[in-house]
């Protein structure tokens, strides 16, 4: 288990102070994808390089398995992050050295026998598929090819936490799905933890099973994901939400409506109810559906629409209020004129 508890880092330079991270605590269970969003400058790069103290916190806690990494002496600290993995997004491949020799660095360093070595090299190269590639250098692979070299690279020393600092963002949508696939078997079959940080909820949608989201150095909101996606509190993380799912009307039926639009999210086990026939049935209302889709998040359906309904104006108000007990996500999006 990581527990952060009241991290601050502050960056100085010359005068300036510059707040990094303000006063983080969270707690990420053993087992978990854990997603850390936020738009460049938020504060995720600090507050995940402070969880293997690449950067050392100004004040506050780390802890992995209880242990806390701000009380370690260097050599202790050392040997810490050896179980803490980390991939980047620039993949920080050494040129000059091949395949097999950027995976196997690490356990050189850790002082492991030329037959260790190799048995253990070439498993994580069956592992992330790159038998074939032992002997190319960074240089003759391609992006995807050189983030799994850096993915086993980071599993060299059985990690029991990988991190991982946008590991994505520099690969196109079709690498960047096979990654993520990547990352959630090493997850399930290795039952390794995983930290990742992105800007592309995406991303988060596709593996985390609990995202934090961050502004000005602060966690602002942090739940399931499937939770969040379904009824998102502040104002940031529905922006982050409506980017990945989607849901901006075309501005010509904002603007030609002739009624209320409302927004309905169905949850889970509501997705298949029969809420929107039976509200009209109930009302004086007329519906028109303008926009719907169902998304599987963490393969839970979460049903979205966007209803104009017409009709008295407390028939409409009615209509919702209806619409609002039996779903407990729904929205006014714009109210008629
Ligand atoms: N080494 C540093 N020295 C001074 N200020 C820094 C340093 N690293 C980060 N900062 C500042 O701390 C704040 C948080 O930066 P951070 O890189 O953690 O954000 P981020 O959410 O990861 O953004 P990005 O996605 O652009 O990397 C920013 O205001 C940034 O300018």
């Amino acid at each position: 288990m990581i527990e952060i508890q009241n991290l601050v880092k502050i960056y100085e330079s010359g005068k300036q102070k510059v707040k990094g991270v303000q006063d983080v605590s969270l707690t990420i269970n053993d087992g978990e994808i854990f997603g850390i969003v936020g738009y460049s400058g938020a504060g995720k790069s600090t507050l995940l390089r402070c969880i293997n103290m690449l950067e050392w916190p100004t004040s506050g806690n780390v802890k992995i398995d209880g242990v806390d990494l701000t009380s370690l002496s260097r050599q202790e600290l050392r040997r810490a992050r050896q179980k803490i993995g980390m991939i980047f997004q620039h993949f920080h491949l050494v040129r000059s050295k091949t395949v097999f020799d950027n995976v196997a660095f690490a356990l050189k360093a850790a002082g492991k026998s030329k037959q260790e070595i190799r048995n253990k090299v070439d498993d994580l190269l069956e592992m992330v598929g790159l038998q074939d590639k032992r002997d190319a250098y960074p240089s003759q692979l391609s992006g995807g090819q050189k983030q799994r070299v850096g993915i086993a690279r980071a599993l060299a020393n059985d990690p029991n936490v990988l991190l991982c600092d946008e590991a994505t963002s520099a690969l196109d949508p079709g690498t960047t799905r096979q990654i993520l696939l990547l990352l959630k078997k090493i997850n399930q079959e290795l039952g390794i933890t995983i930290v990742l940080i992105t800007h592309e909820m995406g991303v988060v949608k596709e593996i985390c099973d609990r995202i934090a989201v961050m502004q000005d150095g602060k966690i602002i909101e942090c739940g399931e994901v499937y939770e969040l996606f379904a009824r998102p509190e502040e104002p940031l993380t529905r922006s982050f939400i409506d980017s990945v799912l989607q849901l901006e009307l075309p501005e010509h039926l904002v603007k030609n409506r002739r009624g209320t639009l409302v927004r309905l999210q169905y949850r889970g086990e509501a997705a298949s109810d029969t809420v929107i026939s039976d509200m009209l049935q109930s009302f004086r209302v007329k519906g028109n559906i303008i926009h719907g889709k169902i998304e599987y998040i963490q393969n839970k359906p979460l049903g979205i629409l966007v209803l104009e309904l017409i009709g008295d104006e407390s028939e409409v108000k009615r209509a919702i209020d209806f619409m609002h007990e039996r779903t407990g996500g729904l929205e006014v999006i714009e109210h008629a004129a």
